[in-house]
């Protein structure tokens, strides 16, 4: 038989025996129970002076009985599995409460996390006779964006709700109510920003990131933004305000709650527990993009040892976090591998890793020594992810090189020869894109894909003047520039997208910039500046020098 759960300790023998047989009993979803079911509960939780509790199933079958204290009552953890196609659980709550008051906080926040059918409570007396059901159940998107309903309260003998009707209609309830914004097939996201900034930058670092989810193939059903003078350190949110998140979740049918910010193992681990839902970073969400985008072998392996990296801390035993994460974003490796999670596994393929990335580095080594060897001076576009680099760099050399309006495109260097006019041949070099608060594990795997520039006798940097974030983006790119030391490095600044400025928005951009070049990346006649600041900026090339590349 199964077993009582909960506040059990200190039952009387044939209390226990009195709860156990609950279990045989069959609970009717029109009315919820019988006249005689509800008067027994009510006697046994008067006589145990604790709140008793029943899981019942669409059938009415009990699942789990449940005792509690006078005040309250815990459910325990609930299997994971929900009902097939659904998004409740297909289990009501039915319990006693021994004062007349209705369903408490604690009661609503459980229907919501657990996803439940409906709470019920029964409200019992001191002489142990049943008096009022209060019941509650939650809400498909509304305008008022009310989370719950609570229906009046209604004497205990009026046995006319049907509860089983109500969990399907309230499903496809929301099954309809989910966003059209959902592309098919892709797993569904809510963003979620937490931050001691002001709301502007916020926004703005929401819109990245949500470039972000749109680049690495998920639909974004919402957002979420919390200012906050102090992080919860467990939680990252308030109790409260992942009520308001798990309701959204619900509503949008949303399985991935994305954070905009870095998560500690263990947030991220509380997160989903409590959500049930996959918890992703920002970190997890760019790596995801690289792992996706990533297409040489060395680019394939600084991926996959971030991923790795980052995944380290986390593999705490066999935590449900991360099972959670072993399908789908997040999980994925570059290629069509699944991520490793067995943590021996884990630091020996590290430890692979390092040794083929550090032949690899040799071997580029050389390559690149021979090139500057060669007197062909070495031009490499720079920017911020999406201002259209490999745009320029195919316009200007007439190759094809994977260029999309999608952030990180191009996640390995591409070298390109292109001869200028005046018979001026340079080696034109497409980077993977900056982008701003580029998280610690990434830098490494960033900046290896960056190391060609070491060695660049220019550094054309290609902004967007048409994105509302230029100031910022340029301002990220040259930030970066700076700490891998390569402010020393000549430069020319390319106001890319031109065609997508007013020009009153022409004006403000030149100001900011004088010594900006306007272009449209797509357009080749309008590359002609670009070409002569190039020409102009690049050491003197001598005839000597043409000739040792023509002997090469
Ligand atoms: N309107 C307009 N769109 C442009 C221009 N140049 C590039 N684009 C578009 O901007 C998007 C990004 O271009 P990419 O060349 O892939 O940008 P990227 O800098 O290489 O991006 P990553 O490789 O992701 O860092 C593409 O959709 C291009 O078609 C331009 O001059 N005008
Ligand atoms: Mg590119």
């Amino acid at each position: 038989m199964a077993k009582v759960q909960g506040n059990t300790e200190g039952l009387k023998a044939s209390q226990l025996k009195g709860l156990e047989r609950l279990y045989q009993r069959r609970y009717p979803p029109l009315g919820g129970y019988s006249v005689d079911q509800a008067r027994e509960l009510a006697m046994l939780s008067a006589a145990s002076g604790r709140q008793i509790g029943l899981l019942l199933d669409r059938q009415g079958r009990p699942e789990m009985v449940i005792v509690g204290n006078a005040h309250s009552i815990l459910i325990p953890e609930l299997g994971r599995e929900r009902a097939v196609g659904g998004r409740l659980r297909g289990l009501r709550l039915l319990h006693t409460h021994l004062t007349d008051s209705g369903l408490s906080e604690e009661d609503l926040t459980d229907m919501l996390f657990l996803r439940l059918d409906s709470m019920a409570a029964l409200s019992v007396d001191k002489l142990g006779q049943p008096q009022t059901l209060h019941v509650a159940h939650l809400l498909p998107s509304n305008p008022e964006n009310r989370s719950w309903e609570i229906l009046p309260p209604r004497r205990w003998d009026r046995l006319d709700l049907d509860f089983t009707a109500m969990a399907e209609s309230l499903e496809d309830e929301l099954a309809r109510g989910v966003d059209v914004k959902a592309v098919a097939g892709e797993e569904r996201a809510l963003l979620i920003s937490v931050s001691t900034e002001s709301r502007a930058v916020q926004e703005a670092s929401l819109n990245e990131l949500a470039e972000l989810a749109r680049t690495a193939g998920l639909s974004v059903m919402g957002r979420m933004t919390q200012r906050m003078r102090q992080m919860n350190p467990k939680t990252v949110l308030g109790k409260g305000k992942i009520a308001e998140l798990e309701v959204q979740a619900l509503q949008q049918d949303a399985q991935v709650l994305v954070f905009d910010r870095e998560l500690t193992p263990a947030q991220q681990r509380t997160l989903a527990d409590m959500t049930e839902r996959k918890v992703l970073d920002r970190t997890q969400l760019i790596l995801d993009i690289f792992a996706q985008r990533a297409t040489s072998r060395s680019g394939k392996l600084q991926v996959e040892m971030a991923q790795l990296k980052y995944l380290q801390p986390r593999l705490v035993g066999q935590n449900r976090a991360l099972s959670r994460l072993a399908g789908g974003i997040g999980g994925r490796g570059p290629g069509e591998t699944k991520l490793e999670i067995d943590r021996r596994r884990v630091r020996e393929r590290i430890t692979r890793i390092k040794s083929e990335l550090e032949d690899l580095r040799r071997r580029r080594g050389y390559t690149r020594e021979r090139r500057a060897k060669s007197g062909v001076p070495v031009v490499a576009l720079v920017g911020y992810t999406n201002a259209g680099k490999s745009t320029l760099l195919n316009t200007l050399t007439g190759s094809v090189v994977l260029a999309e309006d999608k952030l990180f495109a191009t996640l390995d260097p591409t070298s390109r020869r292109i001869r200028f006019p005046r018979e001026r041949e340079v080696v034109l070099t497409d980077t993977v894109g900056f982008i701003r608060q580029l998280p610690d594990e990434l830098r490494e795997a960033f900046q290896a894909t960056l190391e060609e520039l070491e060695s660049a006798d220019l550094l054309v940097h290609v902004a967007d003047a048409g994105s509302p974030e230029l100031e910022s983006q340029v301002a990220a790119v040259e930030f970066i520039l700076g700490e891998m030391e390569l402010g020393k490095i000549a430069r020319v600044l390319v106001l890319n997208k031109w065609d997508t400025l007013r020009e009153e928005g022409r004006q403000i951009v030149r100001n900011i910039y004088p010594e900006g070049i306007p272009v449209v990346a797509k357009d080749r006649s309008s590359l002609e500046p670009l070409v002569e600041a190039v020409l102009a900026k690049l050491p003197e090339a001598g005839d000597t020098e043409v000739t040792q590349s023509d002997q090469q």
